[in-house]
């Protein structure tokens, strides 16, 4: 099938590549001129397994191109998927307007009949309005369908979680626009779910939050873990043999981050609140986040007189391990408050140095190495969960650092093993 896509983000260009690994003949549109020119030279500006090389299989088979033509691009394809970001505003809800532009565009652009497909996620109500839209904006008689198919990739595994999605999640509102898309999706082989668009749209805020309150929740038990002398990794364990539970998504840490928790319980507590409905599990889902993320700094700050001309060792800067995206990183939270108080920081992450020079003016200093990092310095954070820096030794903390104290919010390190090393070391719930 011939699709073009919307936005060459996390979302987009991850669905392009495996559509093209497929064998569909896929355009991506982007309005970003440098990224496109990248794209087309076959480098990815982003960090993801296998996304490079699946690009440029796709570049080579003459699968796959990258263009901001987006009038080309949207004038004769079979479908086309919107893929662009939906950032959070100020009062929580879903920005929508880079949604709204590729409906105009599409509107203006469009010369045969086409199935339009948002993949965006995006606020229950909104594949109406984009039906909508491009009808009541069509410039040419053309037949439009909307259909509505969330994505549930994580970064950093997002070219191997869309080969082999759990599910397909697909809402429709017509026959045609299924089968369209289950043709679309046959060749990965993977369970379809068909719903109404409506319940495709809830099912992504739902699949997210639900994911959301179970870290929170995990988080909140390893408070009370650590007032009662209990180890919320080892509660963990037990209730993780628990099928109904299930054993992925119970590690406490320091808050959930990254472009799509935060933004999506925020948007579903904004949605009920249009219709009058306080959805409390969600609202204290966010509540306990927002306390979570400042619990090391907290927890320091009570244990030292003073951050001012201290030297800290700041381990990770990504929301996560796998991805070189800053976006609500417990990292980025931390250091302005250090920074305020006066602390020299030294920072250590093995993808996301660059991304934080050019997003974030902060007066610190960069190394290469966790040991550089650690080397002279009186206090370190841990707040990603980094295989690098989960492979140094309790030891290498005592020796390199001038006062081996260290508070880690991933619990990378065996609390005994560090206190046998001499370090003094504050961890999550433990
Ligand atoms: N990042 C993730 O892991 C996941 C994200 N999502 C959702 O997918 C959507 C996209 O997210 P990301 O890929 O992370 O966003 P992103 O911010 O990484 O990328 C969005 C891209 O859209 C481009 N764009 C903006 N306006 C455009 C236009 N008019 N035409 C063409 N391109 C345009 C931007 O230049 C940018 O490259 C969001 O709704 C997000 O919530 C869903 C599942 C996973
Ligand atoms: O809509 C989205 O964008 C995506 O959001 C998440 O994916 P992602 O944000 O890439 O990363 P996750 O692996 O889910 O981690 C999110 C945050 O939760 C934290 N986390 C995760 C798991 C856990 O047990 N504990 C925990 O603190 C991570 O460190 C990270 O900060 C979901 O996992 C995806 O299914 C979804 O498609």
């Amino acid at each position: 099938m011939r699709l073009t896509i919307a936005g060459t983000g996390y979302v987009g260009l991850v669905a392009g590549v495996c559509f093209a690994h497929v064998g569909h003949q896929v355009t991506c549109v982007d309005i970003d001129e440098k990224k496109v020119a990248m794209l087309n030279k076959g480098i990815s500006p982003i960090y993801e397994t296998d996304l490079e090389e699946f690009l440029q299989e796709g570049l080579q088979k003459g699968l796959l191109s990258f263009t901001t033509d987006y009038q080309s691009a949207y004038r004769d394809p079979d479908v086309i998927f919107i893929g662009v970001g939906t950032p959070e505003l100020p009062d929580g809800s879903a920005n929508l307007s880079y949604v709204a532009s590729v409906a105009r565009q599409i509107a203006e652009s469009v010369e045969r009949d086409c199935l339009v497909v948002v993949k965006s996620t995006v606020p229950v109500g909104t594949n109406d309005k984009v039906e909508q839209f491009i009808k009541d904006s069509l410039v040419h008689p053309v037949r439009i369908e909307v259909a509505s198919n969330p994505e549930f990739l994580a970064q950093g595994t997002a070219v191997h979680d869309m080969m082999h999605a759990q599910r397909i999640v697909i809402g429709i509102e017509d026959k045609h626009s299924e089968t369209v898309l289950r043709e679309l999706y046959a060749p990965f082989n993977l369970p379809i779910v068909a719903v109404s668009r409506r319940s495709a749209e809830m099912t992504k805020y739902a699949s997210n939050d639900f994911l959301a309150l179970k870290i929170s929740y995990m988080n909140d038990l390893a408070n009370l873990c650590e007032l009662v002398g209990a180890n919320i990794e080892d509660v963990a364990l037990g209730m993780s043999y628990d099928g109904r539970i299930g054993s992925r998504f119970l590690k406490a840490g320091i808050g959930y981050g990254g472009s799509c928790f935060p933004k999506d319980t925020k948007a579903l507590q904004y949605l009920a609140a249009q219709y009058g409905y306080n959805l409390r599990t969600v609202t204290a889902a966010v509540d306990v986040n927002n306390e979570q993320r400042y619990k090391l700094y907290r927890k320091a700050a009570n244990r030292m007189i003073t951050f001012n001309g201290i030297k800290v060792a700041v381990l990770g800067l990504a929301f996560k391990a796998g991805t070189d995206d800053l976006r609500e990183s417990p990292a980025i939270y931390n250091i302005p408050l250090l920074l305020e108080q006066g602390a020299e920081i030294t920072a250590f992450d093995p993808v996301a140095e660059e991304n934080c020079k050019r997003q974030y003016q902060f007066s610190m200093q960069y190394v290469q190495t966790v040991e550089d990092a650690l080397r002279g310095a009186q206090v370190c954070f841990i707040f990603t969960d980094w295989q690098e820096i989960r492979d140094v030794e309790p030891s290498a903390f005592k020796s390199l650092m001038r006062t081996a104290l260290v508070y880690d919010g991933r619990n990378l390190f065996d609390s005994r093993a560090m206190l046998e090393a001499g370090v003094e070391y504050y961890s999550i719930g433990r």
